[in-house]
Parts: C-alpha cells; sequence; structure tokens
C-alpha cells in the first residue's frame, strides 16, 4: 500500500487560491468553500423527489443524479458519480480512495471560476434552502469508542469516584457496539428516554423519564471499502478505508446509565437517539489539518499492530469543536443558540487509524457505511468538556444562559447545536454544517 493510498497527500484541489463561479464559495468563513466539497443524501422538501447524492458548494448543493445525467466526467470519476447519485452514499463509500479523489478533482475543476463545463453544471445546483436530508449511508453497524482520556477521566471520577481510569484505558482503544436503528440526521427532535433509575439511598429502582439527559460531543468515522470477515485492517491501510467524518451528537441519560452500565457498559442510556450532520467531510479534505498523533512519553506506547510512522507524523486531526445550547424561551424570544464549550479533536489518545485497526484486528469484518465514534472529544481543560456531565461537575454547578434560565441537564424543548470546522494558517477555512437536536417531551 502506498502512502498516498493511506493517508490523502496535498494537491491541487487543497490550493487556497482556488475561487468558484458559486460566488456564497467564496465567502470568508463559509463553512462549503470549494477546498471541502462535503457529501449529504437530500432531495428538495414538499415535491416527492426521489434522495439522491449531494457536494455543497457555498449555499447550494450540486445534484450530483442530474448531473451524472449530464456524463461530464470520463474514468473513476464518471464511475464514482453515478454511484454518488444513488439515494444513499454506500455505494460510493464502497468504491475507495482512487474514485473519491477522481471525483473530488473533477467537481473542484467543474466549479472553479473560468470552467467551460459552468454551463453543464450550474442547472444542477439546488439552494441548501429547498433541500431536505436524509443518512447519508445505511449506518449497517454502530460502534462507540471512548478516544479522550480527558472525558474518561472526568466521567470516570463521577461514575468511579475510587477508580475513574481503569487500567486497560491506556492499552485498548475501549469501544461498545452500539444501536444504528435510532441515528438520525440533523436536525432531529426525540423523545426523552424513560428507563429504570434508582436514587442512591433508594431500597429500589423505579421507571421513570430520565432527569439527567446529556449530550456526547463527538465525530462520526463512516467508513469505506470493507474487510473480509477474519482478515484484519492493518493500520498502514486503515485510512484508505475511512470515507470521511460528520459530527455527532451521542445523547447520554446519566441515571439511567448509572444504574445499568455495570458489568456490560451502555445500553438503553444511550440507544434511544444518536444525531449526525447532515455532510460528510472527506478525508481528502482534511488533508491540510492534519497533526501528529502525540502520546506521552511516560505512558504505556501503543502495541505494534497500533502504530505505524504516518500515524505518528500525521494521523491526528486539527477539528475546532462547539457545543451551542438554546432553551425552548430563548428559542421563543429569538435568541440564537449559545456557546458553552469549545474542544478539538487533536486531544484524542487514540486515533481514526487506531480505531478502524483495533475494530479488525480480530477478524471482525467492517463493512462500507458503517459508522464510528470517536467518544465524547473533551480536552484538557475543565472548559473543554464535551458533556454536561462535566461542564455542571456531576450537575451541581449550572450554567447561566443569556435568557437567566440555570441549566445542569436537558429540559424539555431544548436545542443542542454542535459545530466544527477547520483553520489554520495558509488554508481556506472549512466547515461540517451543523448537528442539531431538540428533546421532546417523554412519552405515555
Ligand atoms: O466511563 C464510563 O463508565 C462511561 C462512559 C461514557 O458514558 C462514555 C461513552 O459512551 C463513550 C464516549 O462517548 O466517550
Ligand atoms: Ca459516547
Ligand atoms: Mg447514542
Amino acid at each position: 500500500m502506498t502512502r498516498s493510498s493511506h493517508a490523502p497527500m496535498l494537491n491541487e484541489t487543497h490550493d487556497p487560491t482556488l475561487r468558484s463561479w458559486v460566488d456564497s464559495a467564496n465567502w470568508p468563513g463559509h463553512d462549503f468553500p470549494i477546498q471541502n466539497l462535503p457529501f449529504a443524501s437530500f432531495r428538495r422538501r414538499d415535491r416527492g423527489e426521489a434522495w439522491r447524492g449531494g457536494v455543497a458548494i457555498g449555499d447550494a448543493i450540486v445534484d450530483l443524479a442530474a448531473l451524472h445525467c449530464g456524463h461530464p466526467f470520463d474514468g473513476l470519476a464518471a464511475e464514482a458519480l453515478a454511484a454518488g447519485a444513488e439515494p444513499q452514499l454506500n455505494a460510493l463509500m464502497a468504491l475507495g480512495p482512487a474514485h473519491w479523489r477522481a471525483l473530488r478533482l473533477a467537481l473542484s475543476r467543474a466549479l472553479r471560476e473560468g470552467s467551460p463545463l459552468r454551463a453543464l453544471v450550474e442547472p444542477c445546483l439546488v439552494p441548501q434552502a429547498e433541500a431536505e436530508y436524509g443518512l447519508p449511508a445505511r449506518i449497517g453497524d454502530y460502534t462507540d469508542f471512548y478516544t479522550s482520556i480527558h472525558h474518561a477521566t472526568n466521567i470516570g471520577r463521577l461514575f468511579r469516584p475510587d477508580n475513574p481510569l481503569l487500567p486497560n484505558y491506556q492499552w485498548v482503544p475501549i469501544g461498545y457496539h452500539g444501536r444504528s436503528s435510532s441515528i438520525g440526521v440533523s436536525p432531529q427532535a426525540f423523545r426523552r428516554p424513560r428507563g429504570q433509575v434508582k436514587a442512591p439511598d433508594a431500597a429500589a429502582p423505579v421507571l421513570a423519564p430520565s432527569r439527567r439527559l446529556d449530550i456526547e460531543l463527538e465525530l462520526g468515522v463512516f467508513v469505506g471499502p470493507g474487510n473480509a470477515l477474519g482478515e484484519p485492517i492493518p493500520i498502514a491501510e486503515a485510512e484508505s478505508h475511512v470515507f470521511g467524518i460528520v459530527l455527532l451528537n451521542d445523547w447520554s441519560a446519566r441515571d439511567i446509565q448509572a444504574w445499568e452500565y455495570q458489568p456490560l457498559g451502555p445500553f438503553l442510556a444511550k440507544n434511544f437517539a444518536t444525531t449526525i450532520s447532515t455532510w460528510v467531510v472527506t478525508l481528502e479534505a482534511l488533508a491540510p489539518y492534519r497533526v501528529p498523533f502525540e502520546r506521552p512519553a511516560a505512558d504505556p506506547q501503543p502495541l505494534p499492530y497500533l502504530e505505524s510512522a504516518d500515524n505518528r507524523a500525521r494521523g491526528a486531526f486539527d477539528i475546532h469543536l462547539s457545543i451551542e445550547w438554546q432553551t425552548a424561551r430563548m428559542a421563543e424570544q429569538g435568541m440564537p443558540a449559545h456557546p458553552v464549550a469549545r474542544t478539538n479533536y487533536r486531544y484524542a489518545y487514540w486515533t481514526v487509524a487506531q480505531m478502524v485497526a483495533h475494530h479488525t484486528v480480530n477478524g471482525c469484518n467492517l463493512q462500507p457505511g458503517d459508522l464510528l465514534g470517536t467518544g465524547t472529544l473533551s480536552g484538557p481543560k475543565p472548559e473543554e468538556a464535551a458533556a454536561f456531565i462535566e461542564l455542571t461537575q456531576g450537575g451541581k454547578q449550572p450554567l447561566t444562559l443569556p435568557s437567566g434560565e440555570q441549566r445542569t441537564f436537558l429540559e424539555d424543548g431544548d436545542t443542542v447545536v454542535l459545530r466544527g470546522w477547520c483553520e489554520r494558517p495558509g488554508t481556506v477555512r472549512i466547515g461540517f454544517g451543523e448537528c442539531r437536536g431538540t428533546v421532546r417531551p417523554a412519552g405515555k
């Protein structure tokens, strides 16, 4: 496997001087400049249209099904475009990096100022304001990891004061198998879960709506080509099996979790809803924002199957992340969602490549469209915590919002918005859009 097929290298599609003939793509600070080109599944609202793949450019979407009908590209790019025209992106994800690279290059050239393909592409643009989004892929399996040592330590202290960080943490990229049926795309509204909860001094649990409903700010990694059952993916090839990254909110009912989680881990506390953002940002778009994987010298070093020169040199990602909170009253009064925390994916203890290598080391097979959650991405500082249980010291220190309301956990009608973006000197900022979810009252 060559280095370039593992971690995407910089090429002409990353050139920060590129400008698009789609005006809004050139606005400074826009999430979707021509250097980004993320993928989604979409259709225009209220028209009974079929779902199909789309690529964001400024405030518009390139309709891949419409573009495919015009046969603008040749070779691998044409094959990838045909796959991208399908209702969900599994077929495109299955094709692999050579096809993804060819399609990205062809789209970048077609959308550049002065492109001879403008007349063919322009009729294929749909305003994002007219679109609704579906899940980008049929997600066969969803696995949630636990890759922030800061989160593991903070939440471990709350759940297990005597034993916060378990001894396996620094050796094993810890994960559990999640639930794919309840993954929804932003904006998702979901019912507050009910479950067994038990007060510490109560003799028995009761069935009740969760009172400690929380978020987890994570990233979701979409798997590209899978591996055959019994054939592990070596770390050097891991990233050629990764299509791209979304924002992910792993809503978590802490009271249900505290009672149910031992010995088998999260179950009903986390499988009632998981929200992902609409746009999948490709690994190739993220190439300018790669940073070294750093493991403190005093810590155990990864076992050889989790170690590679390339992972050391640039296995991590410099992705800024933020959490915003909006109560129902704030929404009624026209107040925007209020920032309550900021963090960065670069603080993770294990990388994407290590998650893929570890997941398959026993022969487990990943499939195109599978989703791997990174785990809650808390950073080292208290204000970089990525869940409310950490930000409020276990619900003891409420946050005050601009409406004057105080919050520890989520109330009915509250909305949480996650955002992600990359910016480094000498590059054009790219963004992930938003991951938005709203809590509805518990059912009967
Ligand atoms: O340490 C625990 O017992 C619980 C941990 C979590 O709730 C976190 C989890 O789901 C994985 C993650 O998001 O990091
Ligand atoms: Ca989680
Ligand atoms: Mg969940």
